[in-house]
């Protein structure tokens, strides 16, 4: 390390934390030091290749973590994955984009009381954020997006660049279905509801990431140091606090379990954005969370804090499988090695071919729960616990195990329309009943790997939430947490560029307090 003291630490040089980086430090007075446990993102093959991004999983670019047994899944434990690399989990994530709903924001705004943070206001860092770009194919889009909703940002978004058989089919039985089912054009102008073509956060075949988007252009600035395999363990307050208030200034940093550790000054403020397993991690260890567990840890309190660490919250996962007349599946992709080098090199020489399209698909679908759904049961009355110990609570209210029930049925509704006849064979499984759909979803779920809420805003003090609204740690001074940690609810959607949006306007915040 050149210093040891600048303007701005940020820990995590992930998903937020690299917008920070870059627009911190992108006028040139203030310096700025980001602290990034994981690896380089450079030259590594199946984080930049958009199919084969899955094999990233299990290596040294992901934490590799395994949840606490969850009760809902007959006390399965499930593996969740974490970018531990430059760009966090936006270098590993199977890279759909969607900037969620208008509503998602206004949400987002009524839960923190702040209007700063409805869509109308936030619009503007929408559009700052990501750009979209042709797909590889170059075909005509027209009816696929609607170009003039997009924005001017780093961040490379497209349609696929290998169009699927199933799409046409796909759209064709959303638009004569209609209604839950209808087709969207574009999810991401607005209302999320229906069917539509996935966009990703890929452009000219290449995954586009927090690193290769904002952080690697920023590099070579002489304000910004980027320091990766450290981790940032535990903070500090190098004076005495100031009307009881301490004022957080320090990060002590180690790149090894045993080894020395050096302490960094963040004289403006020090900034959390290690993730919502990371951020949680470094209060606690730090002292500021719930008592009874800090005491049980042996941790002294510096600050009590309810809420750290608690609110975990994701998105189930469970596949469906139908057994299909078609030999355009990407399964002898999987199996034959010779195929599969043969397509990586069509992707070296032209960035055409499979490769350019994430592995999950082309096509997405939100669905709302039909109106009877029910007996009209209020979701928002169910329980959304998690702890310290990464538990989800998945499952554990009936309206969440209806709500997969509703979702198979729903599957099994729109493939048995025409348009599938004779492509659809039939279901790989069959469910004589919801009993036996249920015993299904809970021995095969896990969670999409969104999870957000471990330090989350809200009004009021520390029992309202870890953050306020300015996303500045409640009760100490010159701390902030930017990154999905603080999401208030879960995003109905894929959450990357909630992350991206959050972290543009936190940025705005933070320059204009100081
Ligand atoms: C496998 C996978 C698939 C996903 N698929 C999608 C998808 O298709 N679409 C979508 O929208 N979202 C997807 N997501 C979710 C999305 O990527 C995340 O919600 C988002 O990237 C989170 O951003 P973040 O800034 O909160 O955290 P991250 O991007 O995870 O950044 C946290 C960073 O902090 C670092 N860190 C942690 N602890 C420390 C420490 N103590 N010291 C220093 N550094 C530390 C980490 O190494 C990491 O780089 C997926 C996620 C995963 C893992």
């Amino acid at each position: 390390l050149k210093n040891t003291k600048y303007d701005f630490v940020i820990a995590g040089a992930g998903t937020a934390g690299s917008v920070l980086a870059n627009r911190l430090s992108e006028d040139g007075s203030y310096r700025v030091l980001v602290i990034e446990a994981g690896v380089d993102n450079a030259n590594i093959q199946n984080i930049i290749v958009p199919f084969i991004g899955p094999t990233a999983l299990n290596t040294i670019v992901d934490w590799n973590f395994t949840s606490s047994p969850q009760v809902g899944l007959f006390n399965r434990t499930i593996p969740l994955e974490r970018g531990h690399v430059l760009g966090g989990s936006s270098s590993i994530n199977f890279m759909a984009w969607n900037r969620g709903s208008d509503d998602l924001w206004d949400n987002f705004a009524r839960l923190s009381n702040d209007s700063g943070w409805s869509w109308s206001s936030v619009a503007k860092f929408d559009l700052k954020v990501s750009r979209l770009t042709p797909p590889t194919d170059g075909r005509n889009t027209t009816g696929e997006v609607i170009p003039s909703v997009h924005g001017n940002g780093p961040v490379l978004t497209s349609l696929p660049g290998y169009p699927s058989e199933i799409d046409p089919l796909v759209v064709g039985t959303a638009k004569s279905l209609g209604g839950r089912f209808k087709y969207n054009e574009d999810n991401n102008a607005g209302d999320m509801i229906g069917f539509g073509h996935l966009q990703s956060s890929v452009g000219n075949g290449e995954r586009s990431s927090a690193a290769t988007a904002y952080l690697v252009p920023a590099i070579n600035r002489p304000n910004l140091d980027v320091v990766i395999n450290s981790r940032a363990l535990k903070l500090y307050a190098s004076q005495t606090a100031v009307d009881g208030v301490p004022k957080i200034d320090i990060l002590e940093v180690a790149q090894s379990a045993n080894g020395p550790r050096v302490n960094v000054t963040g004289t403006k403020e020090v900034i959390l954005s290690a993730g919502v397993f990371g951020t949680p991690q470094i209060l606690l260890l730090s002292g500021i969370g719930p008592k009874e567990e800090l005491t049980k840890l042996n941790i002294p309190v510096l600050l009590e804090s309810p809420d750290v660490g608690k609110h975990l919250t994701d998105h189930p996962l469970l596949p469906g499988y139908f057994v299909v007349d078609s030999h355009n599946g990407t399964d002898p992709i999987q199996r034959n090695s010779t195929l599969l080098a043969e397509l990586l090199q069509e992707w070296e020489t032209s960035r055409t071919g499979i490769m350019v399209n994430p592995a999950g698909g082309g096509m997405v679908a939100f669905l709302k729960n039909p109106p009877d759904f029910f007996g009209g049961f209020d979701p928002s009355s169910g329980p959304r616990s998690g702890n310290t110990e990464m538990i989800f609570g998945l499952y554990t209210t009936d309206y969440d195990i209806q709500s997969m029930i509703q979702v198979m049925k729903d599957v099994d509704n729109f493939l048995s329309q025409p348009a599938w006849n004779g492509f659809v064979l039939r279901p790989l499984f069959d469910f004589a009943n919801d009993d036996e759909r249920e015993i299904f979803a809970r021995n095969n779920s896990r969670t999409v790997d969104h999870c957000i809420g471990t330090a989350r805003m809200g009004p009021g003090g520390v029992e309202g939430g870890v953050v306020d609204s300015q996303l500045r740690v409640k009760g100490v001074k010159g701390l902030r947490v930017v990154d999905a940690s603080v999401f208030p609810q879960i995003p109905e959607n894929h959450p990357q560029a909630v992350a991206y949006i959050l972290a543009e306007r936190a940025s705005d915040l933070i320059k204009s307090s100081h």
